[in-house]
């Protein structure tokens, strides 16, 4: 049996009760972090908390060879990941291979940032579009540097059908943890180059350290919201449609957004 675990959104902590037993029930424990991790927890906390050796893969192992699911033939293994196991992963290519190799496989879901988002901002869910990732640039073969303009396509087709955006942001063992400030300047640049005005007079809305006890929520125009301190990774990016007046009080009172980002619209 594979059980895919979902851990949360911070610490060692948010795992479900359901979580925690199965992975005290389980003869092996596999767990990878390259998708998310949990910035309030570390490996040793991990493995005190479930009497248990974690053992961490790469997205290699993950992603190209996962040769440990054959332990999962006749052994009971567990696979961790931050957040909720199959939001924003693509680990239901492991849940198909596992089923492929006679492999029975369960989900114990996590909290997700990508309901996180909604709670500490007051923005709907259910206006949410297609989400995006801004990948750190990198420098090509001529020796440019090179900025994806996917997410800044993926913001403008959400806005053009009156969707907010969640920007997802690079976690890169070298180059680090993207924060919301390279991310806007990565935007902002691309709208130079562009000059298409889907950052311009963009309410931004940014999230640092969702599910623990200091999250920080603040929402501003692109090119302010660029320049503060949001403090340690994990970070979030979302860029929201039009807002309705719910939405915009909300990023108001809760996130310290303009007051003048209420005139016009209707209570
Ligand atoms: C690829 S998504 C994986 C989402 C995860 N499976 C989940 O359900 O939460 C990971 C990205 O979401 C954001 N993220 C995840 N957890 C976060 C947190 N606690 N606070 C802020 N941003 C977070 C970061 O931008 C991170 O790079």
């Amino acid at each position: 049996m594979l059980t895919f675990i979902g851990l949360g959104l911070f610490d060692e902590n948010d795992i479900s009760l359901k979580g925690l037993e199965a992975i005290k029930n389980a003869d092996m424990v596999f767990a990878e972090f390259y998708t998310s991790c949990l910035m309030g927890s570390n490996i040793e906390r991990l493995e005190e908390l479930y009497g248990k050796k974690v053992n961490v893969l790469s997205r290699e192992d993950v992603e190209i060879s996962p040769d440990w699911l054959a332990e999962a033939k006749d052994k009971n293994v567990v696979f961790l990941t931050g957040g909720d196991t199959m939001v924003s992963t693509t680990h239901v290519d492991l849940r198909l291979r596992a089923k492929d190799l006679g492999i029975d496989t369960k989900l114990i879901h996590g909290a997700s940032i990508a309901s996180a988002i909604c709670g500490l901002s007051g923005l709907q869910n259910y206006r949410f579009g297609k989400s995006s990732t801004i990948p750190h640039p990198y420098t090509s073969s001529r020796g440019v540097t090179v900025i994806s303009e996917t997410p800044y396509d993926t913001i403008k087709l959400n806005k053009e059908h009156n969707m907010h955006t969640t920007v997802f942001l690079d976690i890169d063992k070298d180059k680090g943890y993207m924060t919301v400030n390279q991310a806007l300047e990565l935007l902002l640049k691309v709208e130079d180059k562009r000059g298409e005005g889907v950052m311009e007079d963009a309410i931004v809305v940014g999230i640092a350290r969702a599910g623990s006890d200091v999250p920080v929520v603040k929402a501003g125009y692109a090119h302010t919201l660029k320049d503060e301190d949001l403090g340690e990774p994990l970070h979030i990016l979302v860029v929201p449609a039009s807002l309705h007046f719910i939405e915009a009080e909300a990023l108001v009172k809760l996130a310290g957004a303009p007051e003048s980002i209420l005139e016009g619209l209707d209570d």
